[in-house]
């Protein structure tokens, strides 16, 4: 057997000034010269994470040998001061991860459909209330559209409308304040102040008193609910344990980010490419009007709207909001020939694996027949939801929550895209507009709501 080599390093020389200056275009430039190979990114003396973007690479690592790459460092540790300890390693870990698949399992999901349906319609008539004149910001909207859309599933009636829009806003703000810098330059301790700390800490505080207290009350009124609170309150490991009230307000939080940042990504980009591609959104019309109509979408029409699925599918491969994977390797290993130290950083892009020519022809083409009914793929090739034990629990629940907000928005209004903000993603958290993007809704003239 020939004997494990070395992966090349491609020079901070080559990537770093970019990196600095534009991060998209540096990621486009690291993905070009590595071509799919395991490579090295030589970013500051020591540290130099190795780059996995090949198909069969990356089910090595997130699935066939997922104990060996566990869910610490970079991108998690800033994360961490939010969401608390997101390795697997930690106990706690696994009760939170039970609460949410039984939450979001196919059966339960069903049974509070057409109640995240009738939330989501009630959003956008609000929204139209503010958006059919004047334009309004797209992230801020989304924001609100999201946050009414599923506060209900995670918290049940425990938080008033008020306080869903001020949580949406905070967890924006620490979402975004210090995280792209702390990212970008993960090997600066935290006791060195970067720029947005402070805004950072602030929000953290505020998600606080706005979580803490529900928790609290729970826990003394008995959490019978089937909402994410009491179903945390009620798990118990094989010794009877449960979570405490910081593990409890962690495993809250810790979906409250999952499940809204990156929904608010892609809904911000899926009214660019609409916007940008006439023939695209009048198939989409065409299908919402012919299954929805002047109805309000519900759970029985889920299963019509099948070319909304695809176009949200599209939207996830080109414009993947987790850009970036990382993981911190446990111990020596070879992937395809190429030695992988120990305590070393790796990471996954889907970004990249979802730009790679061999695996996704003409990458950069928008086209949702590439997620027609019978096209087939690697299972790695679509990343967007990552996999193996880490697998994103909400992928389902995302698909018809994604449909549902289509279809209300889109059997009543047009949203036209005020002025012309570039589509190029910007690199945080996770992948945004790089431009703040406004809209407004023109009404289509077919219904108004009445829920
Ligand atoms: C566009 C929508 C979404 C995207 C792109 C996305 C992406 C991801 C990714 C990439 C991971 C795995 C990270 C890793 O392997 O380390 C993940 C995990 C997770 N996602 Fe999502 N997600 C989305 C929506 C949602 C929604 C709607 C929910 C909940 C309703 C959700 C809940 C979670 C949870 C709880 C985890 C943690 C799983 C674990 O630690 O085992 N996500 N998501």
């Amino acid at each position: 057997m020939p004997r494990p080599r070395d992966a090349k390093t491609i020079s901070s020389f080559r990537f770093l000034p970019a990196l600095l200056r534009d991060p998209v275009q540096a990621t486009d430039e690291v993905g070009r010269i590595s071509d799919g190979d395991i490579v090295r990114l030589g970013v500051v003396g020591p540290f130099r994470p190795y780059l996995v973007t090949h198909p069969d690479h990356v089910q090595h690592v997130l699935r066939d040998h997922a104990d060996n790459y566990r869910r610490e460092g970079l991108l998690w540790k800033p994360l961490s001061r939010l969401v608390g300890e997101p390795s697997g390693a930690d106990p706690a870990w696994a009760l939170k991860k039970g609460a949410y698949q039984a939450m979001f399992s196919g059966p339960n999901i069903a049974s509070f459909t057409d109640d995240v349906a009738r939330a989501i319609v009630e959003a956008v008539d609000e929204l139209a209330d503010r958006a059919v004149d004047r334009p309004v910001d797209a992230a801020d909207e989304m924001t609100r559209l999201v946050y009414r859309a599923i506060t209900r599933v995670i918290v049940g009636d425990k938080m008033p409308l008020d306080q869903i829009d001020e949580l949406g806003r905070v967890l924006a703000t620490a979402t975004t304040s210090s995280f792209r810098s702390r990212m970008l330059l993960p090997f600066v301790p935290f006791w060195v102040p970067l720029p947005g700390d402070r805004a950072f800490r602030r929000a953290v505080q505020a998600v606080d008193d706005l979580i803490f207290p529900i928790v609290r009350d729970s826990r003394r009124r008995g959490a019978d609910g089937g909402d994410i609170v009491s179903r945390l309150i009620r798990a118990r490991d094989e010794n009877g344990n449960g979570l405490d009230e910081q593990n409890i307000r962690d495993g809250v939080v810790a979906l409250f980010v999952a499940a809204t940042e990156t929904s608010v990504s892609i809904l911000s980009f899926l009214w660019m490419v609409l916007d940008s591609r006439p023939d695209i959104a009048a198939k989409l019309y065409a299908e919402i009007d012919r299954v929805v109509g002047t109805d309000h979408p519900r759970r029985a029409h889920l299963s019509e709207l099948r070319y909304a699925k695809m176009v949200t599918q599209e939207v996830l491969r080109l414009y993947s909001p987790g850009w970036i994977i990382p993981r911190t390797v446990v111990a020596d290993d070879v992937i395809d020939g190429v030695r992988i130290r120990k305590g070393s950083i790796l990471v996954i892009s889907p970004y990249l694996t979802h730009r790679l020519a061999d695996v996704w022809p003409d990458p950069r083409v928008f086209d949702p027949e590439r997620f027609a009914p019978g096209q087939s793929r690697h299972r790695f090739a679509f990343l967007t939801f990552s996999g193996g034990p880490h697998q994103c629990v909400g992928s389902y629940f995302f698909t018809i929550e994604a449909q549902l907000i289509m279809a209300a928005m889109l059997s009543r209004f047009e949203p036209v895209i005020h002025g012309s903000p570039s589509i190029e993603p910007r690199l945080g958290l996770t992948l945004k507009p790089s431009e703040r993007i406004q809209f407004l809704l023109r009404p289509r003239g077919r219904v108004t709501s009445n829920v």
